[in-house]
């Protein structure tokens, strides 16, 4: 991993919402389009508030959840609540939303449809995830009931997953589509995360799910 270390949060995140808007402008220019996914969670609002105003042509942005809770959208621990109120406004309005929630059906339900909707998006150029302390990433996380299917090599593009620490069912990108994102950032705060990223470098996915992707991660940190 590439661990970058910054002076305060408010640095990280300009420096952060900087790096990927760069990107996702490169791809725009090279491709002609590009594909962004981010985390839900409580760390990332500030980068989606600042990239929400960047001057980008995000008529051309894909933007898809690294996972799901499932919830409805009106719930304020839906992801799709967070990003339709930090991120998808202002400028970035434009940005075309790829659902991982349906309304009224079970994860399994959807799993298909969803799928469909994914994969013209595919791969993902600019992958922003977050971590928790129990090393979990997008819903992989340590002892979730399908945890083993979703790092496998051929894994599906989405599975549910169900975890004790994740309270309500959800939805998650697995392993391979996570690793097959060109430009892949880890956003991380406090000493504690910090420690257990460091952790995990030395123990396999099974136990340290974020172990997936960090060989190719940029890993940005402050207190
Ligand atoms: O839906 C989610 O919860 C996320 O996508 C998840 O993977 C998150 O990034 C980590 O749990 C860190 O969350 P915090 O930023 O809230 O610590």
């Amino acid at each position: 991993m590439n661990f970058h270390e910054y002076p305060d949060r408010d640095f990280l995140h300009l420096r952060l919402a900087d790096r990927i808007a760069g990107q996702l402008a490169e791809f725009i220019r090279r491709d002609g389009r590009a594909t962004l996914s981010v985390p839900g969670g409580a760390t990332p609002g500030p980068v989606f508030d600042i990239l929400s105003g960047v001057d980008l042509d995000w008529g051309l942005v894909s933007v898809v959840l690294n996972d799901e809770r499932w919830v409805p959208e009106t719930s304020e621990r839906s992801n799709t609540h967070l990003l339709r109120e930090r991120l998808l406004k202002g400028r970035a309005a434009k940005a075309r939303l790829i659902p991982l929630y349906k309304p009224g059906a079970e994860p399994e339900e959807a799993l298909a449809e969803l799928e469909e909707g994914l994969r013209p998006h595919l791969p993902i150029s600019v992958l922003l995830l977050g971590m928790g302390g129990d090393m979990h990433t997008a819903s992989l996380f340590p002892g979730a009931d399908r945890l083993a299917e979703a790092l496998a090599p051929d894994a599906p593009l989405l599975l549910p997953m169900r975890a004790e620490a994740a309270v309500e069912p959800r939805i998650t990108l697995t392993a391979p589509v996570l690793r097959a994102a060109i430009q892949i950032h880890v956003l991380i705060t406090g000493a504690a995360k910090r420690e257990a990223v460091e952790r995990a470098a030395g123990l396999p996915p099974e136990q340290a799910p974020i172990r997936a992707v960090l060989d190719q991660a940029d890993v940005h940190w402050a207190e």
